[in-house]
């Protein structure tokens, strides 16, 4: 019965968009994986029928989070690691992603993180370049405006970065505008795909509501709001979990669809794109080097970076007030690791 349950699972996932039927051999590490959005995540991966394999590191806890998930009767394997065995966890691995470091309380920013998670990150992406340098890596751990930048300034240094392998994860932004979208106008979100442009903060997070039919009329006050809670989604968790936590469940549902994307269009699939925060040519000549839009992935990663497309005057401002927090943020990685 609960087999039966679980394939159901997966051909939803499928009909969902959220996998596709075709099946090859395809290695996912998650880094931080006994944490809040680690174990969610981890599970969701486990029933994601792309996935063949799954390594699952944290410095305490994987093994027993393994285990357990270990026993979900799909077809793919579960190891996990700890402590010093992050070779063997990273080993094999085409696919990484990191939720590892601490998350806000409330009356933080995600910028009030960095002095915790970017030595974090940047110890992973030293271990990244020497046992998977190959892997396509999606960063979760706050600041990603920051934490991105410095795994790519690791990961240069050591001779291995390429920039089509490396993402900032922002889908959980993409799938909170559709469904704050979806509440106003009563729609189901699975038909409303609102693109968002940026990075993962406050007003450095631009969605484009101009561009889809259902976003289009929304106007006044009703915009005003809908952008706000857009851009401070994250805060409205923070708030609710008082102290124990920002976005954990919704964040594991973001990246599991994050990873199946990436595999989808590792498998050979077309058409697959996700906004993502990536080394991006878009906004370079205002000292933005990296930036969120839609990218078409492909077998090696990024495929093509689509612009932002035509923009509402409202757009245009918000985009304004991003760009200058952004490249600080960007700026403030970048120098962590040349200092
Ligand atoms: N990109 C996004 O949209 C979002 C990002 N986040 C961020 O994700 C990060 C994780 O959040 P939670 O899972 O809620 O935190 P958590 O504290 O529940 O879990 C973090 C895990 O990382 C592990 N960890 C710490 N240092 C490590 C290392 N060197 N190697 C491997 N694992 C290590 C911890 O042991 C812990 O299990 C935070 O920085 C948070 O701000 C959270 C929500 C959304
Ligand atoms: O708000 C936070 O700190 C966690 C996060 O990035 C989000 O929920 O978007």
């Amino acid at each position: 019965m609960f087999a039966r349950q679980v394939s159901k699972h997966a051909s939803t996932l499928v009909s969902r968009g959220f996998a596709s039927s075709a099946r090859s051999n395809r290695k996912v590490a998650v880094l931080g994986a006994a944490g809040g959005i680690g174990q969610p995540m981890s599970l969701l991966l486990k029933s994601d029928p792309l996935v063949t394999a799954l390594s699952l590191y944290d410095i305490r806890g994987a093994p027993g989070v393994a285990a357990d998930i270990s026993h979900v009767n799909t077809h793919s394997t579960v190891k996990g690691f700890e402590k010093d065995d992050l070779k063997d966890a990273l080993t094999g691995a085409e696919i990484i992603i990191i939720p590892a470091g601490v998350p806000r309380k409330p009356g933080m920013t995600r910028d009030d993180l960095f002095n915790t998670n970017a030595s974090i990150v940047r110890d992973l992406a030293e271990a990244v370049a020497e046992y998977a340098p190959k892997a396509l890596v999606g960063i979760i751990s706050n600041p990603v405006n920051s934490t991105v930048p410095i795994f790519a300034e690791v990961l240069k240094k050591k001779g291995v970065f390429d920039e089509k392998r490396l993402f900032g994860v922002t889908t959980l932004d993409v799938v909170r505008a559709s469904r704050f979208l979806g509440e106003i106008k009563s729609a189901d979100p699975k038909d409303i795909n609102v693109t968002v442009v940026g990075g993962h903060s406050g007003v450095t997070i631009v969605p484009l509501l101009s561009q889809t039919s259902q976003g289009k009329d929304v106007t006044g006050e009703a915009y005003k709001a809908l952008v706000h809670r857009i851009q401070f989604g994250g805060d409205e968790v923070v708030q609710a979990k008082a102290g124990t936590g920002s976005a954990t469940l919704s964040m594991g549902y973001a990246g599991a669809r994050f990873t199946n994307s990436l595999i989808r269009a590792m498998n050979g699939e077309s058409g697959v794109i996700e906004p993502t925060f990536v080394k991006s040519p878009l906004y370079e000549s205002e000292g933005v080097e990296y930036f969120s839009s839609n990218v078409e992935l492909g077998t090696e990663g990024v495929k093509k970076i689509n612009p932002v497309g035509e923009l509402s005057s409202e757009e245009q401002e918000l985009l304004k007030a991003c760009l200058p927090d952004l490249a600080k943020n960007i700026k403030k990685g970048v120098d962590f690791v040349k200092a």
